[in-house]
């Protein structure tokens, strides 16, 4: 068996993206900024404050060997992940690090501002001199910005050698249209939920990347078993975690990559970063990973509700026949 541990990224200049990424948003936004949902200029209170539990788990993360972080604009875990990487003490070009613009977070000046600047941002924060991936977070734009305006600010990015590849988070289709009119360099990446009981985020998400050659990161991949349990997949993985003696988590990890997608997952356990770097040892035979894909598709369940993606909710259940 070939173990593939990269994927290149296409519309790049031949950027190799490890497969499994390690986040450091979710849970550990959340415990950073005590659950609130922070926007504009609060955010600037938390974005210099550093969190030594992420870091210790991050470099823990990395001394397992985790090469791919995931960090992001609104997570206010940039620095967090910066002074992990200096303090590993791991060269940069082995690892890969990927950010997000979020649209509504605001310069000192109170401005609302777009990629470029957020980017910019995000390397004096880090301390590093270029970001492997930057990806417009989500589909929505602030007053001072338009699709096209956001974009050619990425392109420049690519241009000046800030940043190695460009794409996108939580976009539709449609979105994906009006970008691919006006992009000089095409999105490479569309980082999305994705896992057995959400495998279409939004209507046709996954047929359009397949297409276009857009490839897909899949966050929230352990949902299953973390945020929706008691679902109809629970005795399926557990059979499938007995057969080949892997554990829950794995199953749906290796289910995943299967498909040719990234996982970014996250965890403060370090037994459990093992268990993640282990996947690429095993593989599941076609027909468990069909049982897991039909089974996943009998229940719907999304974990991130983030606009617009809940109007397509009920089409998508329409299209599996759940309503
Ligand atoms: N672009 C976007 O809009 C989004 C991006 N993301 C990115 O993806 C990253 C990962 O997302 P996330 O949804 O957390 O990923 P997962 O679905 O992989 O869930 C990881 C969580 O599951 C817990 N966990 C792992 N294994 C088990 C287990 N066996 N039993 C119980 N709990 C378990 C971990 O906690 P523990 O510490 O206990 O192991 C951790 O909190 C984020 O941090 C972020 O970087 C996430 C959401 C949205
Ligand atoms: O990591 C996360 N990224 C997000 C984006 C929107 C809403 C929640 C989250 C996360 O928990």
């Amino acid at each position: 068996m070939t173990i593939q541990t990269t994927i290149t990224i296409p519309n790049s200049n031949n950027v190799q993206i490890p497969i499994i990424g390690f986040g450091s948003g979710t849970k550990w936004q959340w415990k950073k900024k005590q659950g609130e949902r922070v926007y504009g200029q609060e955010l600037n209170k938390f974005k210099e404050i550093v969190d030594e539990d992420l870091v210790e788990a991050t470099i823990t993360a990395l001394k397992h060997g985790i090469v791919h972080l995931d960090t992001a604009e609104i997570y206010t875990t940039r620095k967090d992940i910066g002074e992990a990487i200096k303090r590993s003490g791991i060269s940069r070009e082995t690892l890969f690090i990927t950010d997000k613009y979020f649209s509504r977070a605001a310069g000192s000046d109170g401005k609302l501002r777009g990629p470029y600047e957020s980017a910019k941002e995000a390397l004096e924060l880090t301390g590093l001199k270029y970001l492997d991936l930057f990806l417009l977070h989500g589909e929505d734009q602030n007053e001072n910005y338009t699709v096209e305006s956001s974009w050619k600010e990425l392109e420049r990015l690519v241009d000046e050698g800030l940043v190695r590849a460009i794409g996108v988070s939580n976009h539709t289709v449609k979105r994906l249209q009006e970008i691919a009119k006006i992009a000089r360099i095409k999105p490479s990446v569309n980082q999305i939920e994705f896992h057995p009981y959400l495998q279409n985020q939004s209507t046709g998400i996954i047929e359009y990347a397949e297409k276009n050659d857009i490839l897909i990161e899949a966050y929230g991949p352990l949902t299953p078993i973390v945020r929706a349990k008691g679902g109809p997949l629970d005795s399926v993985l557990d059979s499938l975690a007995e057969k080949y003696g892997k554990t829950t988590s794995q199953i749906l990890l290796k289910w995943v990559h299967k498909h040719g997608f990234v996982t970014v997952t996250t965890t403060s356990n370090e037994k459990r970063l093992d268990e993640i770097l282990d996947v690429v040892n095993f593989d599941l035979d076609d027909a468990d990973f069909e049982t897991i894909t039909k089974v996943g598709n009998s229940h719907f369940f999304r974990a991130f509700p983030i606009p617009p993606l809940p109007d397509y909710d009920e089409e998508l259940k329409r299209e599996r026949g759940l309503i």
